[in-house]
């Protein structure tokens, strides 16, 4: 149900976006479409042909696609140059629910310091979260529930500080969430949630429970997938089989 648009995958970083297309596929969004750059086009296709890939030069290309959607995701692999620029304000200049990630959040540090929306949820590394709050990474750290929170209180919407205990601050207040394991510590990981929170919410709408239920499922799937084979080389893409069994119970 809902349709998700994955808007990122700059050149070399194809693979990011590919991964949050699949994880809002394998969550339940009922059609997904992907706005990457036209070379990830055909490798797109062969990988996950039930996802509906557009190849975008420029800003008028990625100014049409959103109009279609239900939800947007923007920011995997989606790169810091004129091109993500450009991909990064069709997606706010859309009246659509977002997810913001990645470069999409490097981005909004850089060039959109004062936009807050009360129906997107941004899903910070703590690197990212740093930049967004013009601070140190030492200082997130040292209290990230306060940095949670002062990001939310910034930026509206909902805020997932990721890492060991990713902390959800919204509205309603904070939520921990007490799954997940270093395993997770490897490439597009953040990619994967960032789809399947697009999903959930193309099928909740609400955005604070999406972002709890999202958050929750993502780290529980990685638990289950290590407990299976182990931490150590659990990839990204693993998670989608664990994280589809757990929302059909
Ligand atoms: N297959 C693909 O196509 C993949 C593509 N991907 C895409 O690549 C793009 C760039 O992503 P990226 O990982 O290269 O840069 P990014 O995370 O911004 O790091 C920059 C600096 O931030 C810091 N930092 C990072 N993590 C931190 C942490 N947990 N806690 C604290 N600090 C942390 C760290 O600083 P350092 O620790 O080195 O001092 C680092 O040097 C992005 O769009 C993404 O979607 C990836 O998802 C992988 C799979
Ligand atoms: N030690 C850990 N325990 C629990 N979760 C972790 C741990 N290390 C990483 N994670 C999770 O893995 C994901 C990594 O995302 P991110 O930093 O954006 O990586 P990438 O850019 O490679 O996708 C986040 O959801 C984070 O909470």
């Amino acid at each position: 149900m809902g349709h998700v648009l994955v808007m990122g995958g700059a050149p070399g970083f194809g693979g990011a976006a590919l991964l949050a297309c699949q994880s809002a596929a394998r969550l339940g969004a009922g059609k997904v479409s992907l706005a990457t750059a036209p070379e990830h086009i055909v490798a797109s296709l062969v990988r996950c042909p039930e996802v509906m890939a557009h190849g975008i030069r420029g800003g008028a290309e990625a100014a049409e696609l959103p109009n279609n959607a239900d939800v947007i995701v923007v920011g995997p692999g989606l790169g810091q140059a004129a091109w993500g620029q450009a991909v990064l304000q069709s997606a706010l200049q859309a009246d659509k629910p977002l997810v913001v990630d990645a470069d999409g959040l490097n981005l909004l540090a850089r060039q959109w310091p004062d936009v807050r929306r009360d129906n997107w949820i941004l899903t910070p590394h703590p690197g990212e979260a740093a930049r967004l709050l013009n601070c140190s990474v030492a200082d997130i750290q040292s209290d990230r529930p306060a940095a949670a929170q002062a990001l939310q209180r910034a930026r509206g919407g909902v805020v997932i500080l990721k890492g060991a205990g990713s902390l959800i601050a919204g509205p309603t207040g904070l939520v921990v969430c007490p799954y997940g394991n270093p395993g997770m510590a490897s490439g597009g990981m953040g990619d994967v949630l960032s789809g399947m929170l697009g999903a959930l919410m193309a099928q909740r709408g609400d955005v604070e429970f999406s972002a709890w239920l999202g958050a929750m499922v993502h780290a529980l799937a990685a638990d289950r997938a290590a407990e299976e084979a182990g931490e150590r080389g659990l990839l990204a893409s693993d998670l989608a089989f664990y994280a589809r069994k757990l929302i059909n119970p």
